[in-house]
């Protein structure tokens, strides 16, 4: 069974989750307009699927032309020096302003790829094929697309929609089990933040998630996606309720920052990050402690970090803390917390009680 999530606005694309999807190159191919396709992947994706939609692709359309091009895995991918080498390839490709991108991988291939195609001739199109459950509950959908800096995550980017997102729910059979637990972070906060019934459910579907039953992964993936289509359709540049979707990001960004990007994974620091989030929010009189272990225990049981990890030094955080997006005029904003299903953007918050949150 294929579910489908639209998502409206002023540029509406579909979101297709379901087994096999990345072999209907009928489907794959509708959405290239001109003569090329390149499949951007990275090390560890690449050799299990990356010739499967080449091939497919080129099946359903004999004229195009479509070129494989594979980045290095993981998170030091999602850099300047791969961004300008992925334009270049572009470039030697040949690829014209009807050029298709596909963002096969996770989230650093569909944020690195994603800007890529941005920026390909001030905008090409992208449809992004996400492979980890990360990716499929989040960062195919959306449209930020980025890299990081020394300095800071997802610094350099654009707003950048895509096509349309083909989320083949086969490809989770073959993730690492620490990825998978990373997506589940990510569900989690949709709980969290806007549906108490969805937090409840993933309690109760808690092991069947991390067994990877393949009904129960497709509906927290359905649900995810049309709880960030809700919210991306309303504000897709992030002038309001978007930054929701940032609850722990604050304090998770800076830990990546300051983990030069090979400590936790995004995942797990938005695990922890959210406990330091619910952690401030019980400081600010806007949580109940209680809520903030029921949290923690949760992550836990998914098999999620909730600690910072030792030895970063709590004041490094918070200096990256200051170039997080939804600061303003030098002042913090956290997105916090007043238990299971609700939140809000707070602006002023001290860098006395961020500190203090770190636990
Ligand atoms: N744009 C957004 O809205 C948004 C949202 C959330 C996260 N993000 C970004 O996404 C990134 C994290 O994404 P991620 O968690 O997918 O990490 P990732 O892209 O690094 O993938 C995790 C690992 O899994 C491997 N992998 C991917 N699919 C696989 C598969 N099917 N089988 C085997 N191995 C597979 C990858 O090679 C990698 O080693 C971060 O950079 C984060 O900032 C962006
Ligand atoms: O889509 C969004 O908006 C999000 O904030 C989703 C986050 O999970 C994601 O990690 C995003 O990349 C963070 O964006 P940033 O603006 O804080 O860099
Ligand atoms: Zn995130």
């Amino acid at each position: 069974m294929t579910r489908i999530v639209d998502v409206g606005g002023h540029a509406p694309y579909r979101i297709a989750i379901g087994d096999g999807l990345l072999s209907d190159g009928a489907a794959l191919a509708s959405h290239v307009r001109g003569r090329h396709a390149m499949i951007v992947s990275d090390a560890h994706v690449t050799p299990l699927y990356a010739r499967g939609v080449a091939d497919a692709l080129q099946a359903a359309n004999p004229g195009l032309r479509c070129m494989v091009t594979c980045i290095p895995a993981g998170e030091s991918a999602k850099s300047l020096d791969r961004f300008a080498e992925l334009l270049r390839e572009l470039a030697d490709f040949g690829a014209t302003r009807d050029a298709c991108v596909f963002a096969l991988g996770g989230g650093v291939v569909g944020d690195l790829a994603g800007f890529a195609a941005a920026c390909w001739m001030r905008g090409i199109d992208c449809v992004q094929l996400p492979t980890t459950l990360l990716a499929m509950v989040d960062s195919s959908v959306g449209g930020k697309t980025a890299v990081d800096l020394p300095q800071g995550k997802n610094l350099v980017g654009a707003f950048h929609l895509p096509r349309a997102v083909f989320a083949d729910t086969a490809t989770l059979r073959t993730l690492p089990d620490r990825e998978l637990r990373a997506g589940l972070a990510e569900v989690v906060k949709y709980g969290a933040i806007r549906d108490a019934a969805f937090l409840d459910w993933i309690e109760t579907h808690a092991d069947a998630l991390l067994a990877r039953d393949a009904d129960t992964l497709a509906e927290a993936i359905a649900r995810s996606c049309a709880h960030k289509a809700a919210i991306v359709e309303r504000d897709p540049f992030e002038r309001g309720e978007r930054a929701l979707l940032n609850f722990g990001h604050t304090f998770a960004h800076a830990i990546e920052t300051e983990q030069g990007y090979g400590g936790l994974n995004h995942g797990e620091a938005v695990a922890v990050g959210m406990v330091c989030a619910a952690r401030l929010s019980a400081r600010l009189g806007m949580a109940v402690a209680d809520d903030t272990q029921r949290l923690a225990a949760l992550l836990r049981r998914l098999g999620l970090p909730v600690d910072v990890p030792a030895g970063l030094d709590p004041a490094a955080l918070v200096a990256h803390m200051r170039l997080d997006k939804k600061a303003i005029a030098g002042r913090l904003r956290f997105v916090l917390w007043s238990g299971a299903g609700a939140a809000q953007v707070v602006p002023d918050v001290a860098e006395a009680e961020a500190l203090a949150a770190l636990g």
